[in-house]
This record gives structure tokens, sequence and C-alpha cells, in this order.
């Protein structure tokens, strides 16, 4: 991936943060995942009153993706910020790094942007090593 389709990725999940829903933490996220033939899912968490029934972004985009039949992704872009506030680095959850592991590569590229010219790149094996696997 050039830098070109990073930022393609980058803009969608700003596009796809517009519509997170989080009502109680003010939180917002954004997240397009890439699969193999260019096509991008974007995802946003979405809260809930009793909290615990809440998604991230980042499984918001695996399940659209995987629900439709895809399992061939090749990198995330995630970006996230309180409400009003400038962004900020915003690293997946531990849940959402399995949920990573569970379909992913080692290799499996995780783009985190706090702006359109800021980024960081990081791999599935970097963020977390010593995958759990049946
Ligand atoms: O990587 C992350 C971390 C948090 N959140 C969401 C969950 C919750 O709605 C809000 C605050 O934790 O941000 C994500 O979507 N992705
Ligand atoms: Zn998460």
């Amino acid at each position: 991936m050039d830098d070109r389709d990073r930022t393609e990725l980058v803009r969608q999940a700003f596009l796809a943060q517009q519509q997170a829903y989080a009502p109680y933490s003010e939180f917002l996220v954004g997240a397009a995942l890439l699969t193999e033939d260019g096509k991008i899912y974007q995802g946003c968490n979405i809260e809930n009153a009793a909290y615990s029934p809440g998604n991230c972004a980042e499984r918001t985009a695996f399940f659209k993706a995987v629900s439709e039949g895809r399992r061939d992704f090749t990198a995330i872009a995630i970006v996230g910020n309180k409400r009003g506030e400038a962004g900020d680095y915003c690293p997946p959850c531990g849940v959402c790094r399995q949920v990573m592991a569970e379909f992913c590569k080692a290799d499996f590229e995780i783009l985190l942007a706090k702006d359109m010219e800021n980024w960081k790149s990081y791999t599935l094996e970097q963020l977390l090593p010593e995958r759990f696997t049946l």
C-alpha cells in the first residue's frame, strides 16, 4: 500500500467518524477497513444507554465486512477524538485487536491518524504479539 492509498483510507475513517453514535462518552471513533481488492468498509462506534451493548468502530467495520462475505483484509485506518477536541492517535482496544487476530495475518496494517497529515503505521504483530488462536 502506498501513501495515496493510506490517505484515502484515513479520509474514509474520518467520514465514518461522522456517523459515530456516542452520546455517553462523547468520544467519536471512525474506522475504514480495506480488503485485498480495494473495497473499503466504514465503521463507527455505537453506544447504548445500557453501556455494555456498545460497539467499537473497528468491530463495526469488521462485522459489516465479514457479514457480507469478506475475510481478506489488508489494512484498517482508525481516528478518534472527544467531541469538540483535537484528534489524537486512537489505538484499538484489546477486544478489537483480538477480532483483528481472528481474520488478519501478522502483517495486517493498522493506521492511526490524528489528522489528514499525521499518522502512524503498525502491524497486527506489533500491537498484539503472542496472539491467542485455536
Ligand atoms: O479503539 C477504540 C476505543 C474506543 N472506542 C469507543 C468505545 C466507546 O464508544 C468510546 C469510549 O470508549 O470509544 C472505539 O470505538 N474504538
Ligand atoms: Zn475496540
